[in-house]
């Protein structure tokens, strides 16, 4: 049976008129976004000028680090920030997203290696010096920062051009979001799912990646396109399966939170491959996700209360609500574990 979709399939918004600056072409994409985000949280983008080789030359790095031998990968596990950002490697075992939705699995099958914006310089950052940590580069691959470098500048402008999108959606100005989170902290998550051949079924329960919703504004995400996303539907779980040079974008907790729940932050997750899969399957995925400055107060914007719809969430500092959330991902402090 071939598995079942998600309607954002149908409809995925191209970004390309965008880059004009044409004001007509800048609301029309506004209203896709705004419909997208209505329904599902989740889109898929086209048109989004993130050049295919910077891409490429990233992921490749990704690629070569996590073909290293274990050693020198868990060499890169660094001391956790209770209270910031945590960069570093992450190694396969060590967290299950679902406990940050109560829900207490065994851990993720995946291992993961993440990095911080390497532009917070200055007395702003330094507040908060544990959400903007310095990126720490493993020796091999070589040239891995270099294309750090140019991935991170080149999502970066998808970001601003989506945010923008987004801010015009909510009535509040195009540049709205994108001055809101100037300083917001920025990571790069590359999500390595390996599956090796002849490897035993997954425990019950046991997924690549458990239900989460994610905790910060907006996520843009990389897939190779082997399948494994989906995110819920009502009573349903719908695949995503994004198309060569789509992104996936989806937003997050504070996002859903601005908009008094006009967006939805949707539960999503990620599938092992089929039971008895004997031969090796692989996923990668890319995630970049733009957080919000540690002492912005997050509550829902005017344009998206009404005397029907009044304001669901209290006001809340980003960095407490971001803070709470993550603390809970770690496999260690799940219910019942130590
Ligand atoms: O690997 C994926 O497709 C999704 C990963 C994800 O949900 C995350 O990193 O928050
Ligand atoms: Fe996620």
């Amino acid at each position: 049976m071939p598995e079942r979709r998600s309607s954002i399939h149908d409809t995925p918004v191209d970004l390309s008129g965008w880059w004009s600056g044409d004001p007509a072409a800048r609301r029309a994409i506004a209203t896709a976004v705004d419909r997208s985000c209505r329904e599902t949280g989740f889109l898929l983008l086209e048109g989004h000028g993130l050049p295919d080789q910077v891409m490429d030359g990233w992921v490749a790095g990704c690629d070569a680090f996590f073909a290293l031998p274990p050693a020198e990968k868990l060499a890169m596990v660094l001391p956790k920030e209770p209270d910031g950002n945590n960069i570093g490697y992450t190694a396969f075992g060590e967290e299950a997203s679902a406990y940050t939705a109560d829900n207490p699995t065994p851990p993720d099958l995946f291992e993961a290696m993440s990095f911080s914006r390497s532009d917070a310089a200055g007395p702003r950052f330094d507040r908060y010096r544990a959400w903007y940590p310095t990126n720490v580069w493993p020796a091999r691959p070589s040239g891995w920062e270099a294309a750090y470098r140019d991935y991170e500048a080149a999502m970066g402008r998808v970001a601003e051009a989506v945010l923008g999108a987004m801010s015009l959606a909510l009535g509040q100005g195009e540049h709205w979001l994108v001055d809101l989170l100037a300083d917001a902290p920025v990571s790069t998550r590359a999500n390595f799912y390996a599956r090796p051949a002849g490897a035993p079924d997954p425990l019950p329960g046991q997924l690549r990646r458990g239900a989460h919703t994610d905790f910060g504004v907006l996520t843009l995400l990389w897939t190779d396109g082997v399948p494994g996303l989906q995110i819920r539907q009502g009573d349903e779980w719908r695949s995503v399966t994004p198309e060569p040079g789509q992104l996936v974008a989806n937003i997050g907790d504070l996002l859903a939170m601005w908009t008094n729940d006009r967006w939805t932050s949707t539960l999503h997750r990620v599938l092992p491959p089929p039971s008895q899969t004997t031969g090796p399957v692989v996923r990668r995925s890319v995630a970049y996700f733009v957080d919000a400055y540690p002492a912005t107060l997050v509550e829902p914007v005017p344009t998206c209360v009404t005397a029907e719809n009044p304001a669901r969430f209290t006001p809340i500092r980003a960095g407490d609500w971001l803070d709470a959330r993550a603390r809970r991902q770690l496999a260690s402090s799940a219910a019942g574990a130590a």
